[in-house]
């Protein structure tokens, strides 16, 4: 349903989206995570037709978004990262004011607003000014307003962002929906485990390129309950990597030279201290042991990169460079 080839996007000579690569299928929910400024927003804003790429294409629906716009745009639901509302319309008139501009018939418009607004839980607000409504109340109808056409594809830039926790939870709910409903929804955001609770699948993006790409059952029970410990020695580093290697509670080893070794460990605070002891009494030179604090998100890259290395991976020639499990 959407598809992008090695999508370039420069802003004079920065280069803020780099050769990215990426497939969302049918009727899933696709997280794109990444920190502040590695390219969520661009790649977003180009699939919804709202700023063009340097070089590579886009497509939605099988329509590129730069040689069919207005075909993309029919199919596309858009929730930018923030919108402004206007103050003196009300709910019904502000969903109206985008029907018209999506040209949807006035009697659709009726009958969509009471469904959209029974949906996203603001019925009795419909007569209220847009700017009155609380921000999670504004975001649900942002929602609504991405849906008043009734695309097929969402588009949501960060949707929970600046949100209670309770309202974080109801726009979760919201989006789960959208899922069950047979939506295609690419939703981003820089919190990954966020994320992780409503999608099927979840690509992360660092410095304007996909780096990494999973179903979600993988990123959460493999980014659940590890943790990085970083073994330092006065000597004998490989060695110790390749006795790591074979105990069962370890998922990765990297040695990074004679006196540097970090693992992912999945035992307890117990069995870390067991393999410690142990490993002191066969006469590994440690000099301290500690835990490496990361990321999720770095995690989740390690453990993808893990992956690469054993040739787990599958590497569909759309989604290159990315590390991708599945
Ligand atoms: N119009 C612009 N002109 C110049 N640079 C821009 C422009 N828009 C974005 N950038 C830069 O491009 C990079 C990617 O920005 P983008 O907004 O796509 O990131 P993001 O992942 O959505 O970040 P955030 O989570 O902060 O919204 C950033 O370094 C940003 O400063």
């Amino acid at each position: 349903m959407i598809r992008i080839e090695n999508l370039c996007k420069r802003y004079g000579r920065f280069e803020a989206v780099k050769n990215l690569n990426l497939d969302v299928r049918d009727g899933t929910v696709f997280g794109f995570v990444g920190e502040n400024g590695a390219g969520k927003t661009t790649t977003l804003s180009i699939l919804a037709t709202l700023l063009r790429p340097t070089s590579g294409r886009a497509y939605v629906g099988g329509e590129e978004v730069t040689r069919n716009p207005s075909a993309v745009r029919r199919q596309v639901g858009y929730m930018p990262d923030s919108f402004g509302v206007y103050d003196d319309l009300t709910v019904r008139e502000y969903l109206a004011f985008y029907g018209t501009a999506y040209r949807v018939s006035e009697s659709l418009i009726e009958s969509r607003t009471r469904e959209l607004l029974h949906r996203v839980n603001l019925e009795d607000k419909v007569d209220a000014y847009v700017n009155t409504l609380s921000r999670g109340m504004q975001q649900r109808l942002g929602l609504a307003r991405s849906l008043i056409h009734d695309p097929p594809v969402l588009i949501l830039d960060e949707p929970a962002s600046g949100l209670d926790p309770r309202s974080r939870i109801e726009m979760k709910d919201l989006i789960k929906g959208l899922r069950d409903q047979g939506k295609t929804v690419l939703i981003s955001s820089h919190i990954l485990p966020e994320l992780a609770e409503m999608c099927d699948e979840i690509g992360v993006i660092q410095n304007g390129s996909l780096v990494a790409c999973a179903a979600v059952e993988i990123v959460t029970a493999r980014a659940s309950g590890q943790r990085m410990l970083g073994f330092e020695l006065l000597e004998g580093g490989r060695l110790l990597g390749e006795r790591l290697r074979s105990n069962p509670l370890v998922t990765d080893v990297v040695v990074q030279g004679e006196q540097r070794v970090e693992v992912l460990f999945s035992g307890s605070e117990r069995q870390q201290v067991e393999l410690i002891r142990e490993l002191s009494l066969a006469g590994y030179a440690l000099k301290g042991v500690s835990e490496v604090a990361g990321s999720l998100e770095e995690l989740f890259l390690r453990l993808t990169e893990s992956d690469a290395r054993s040739e787990q991976i599958v590497q569909p020639e759309n989604a290159l460079p990315a590390s991708r499990v599945v």
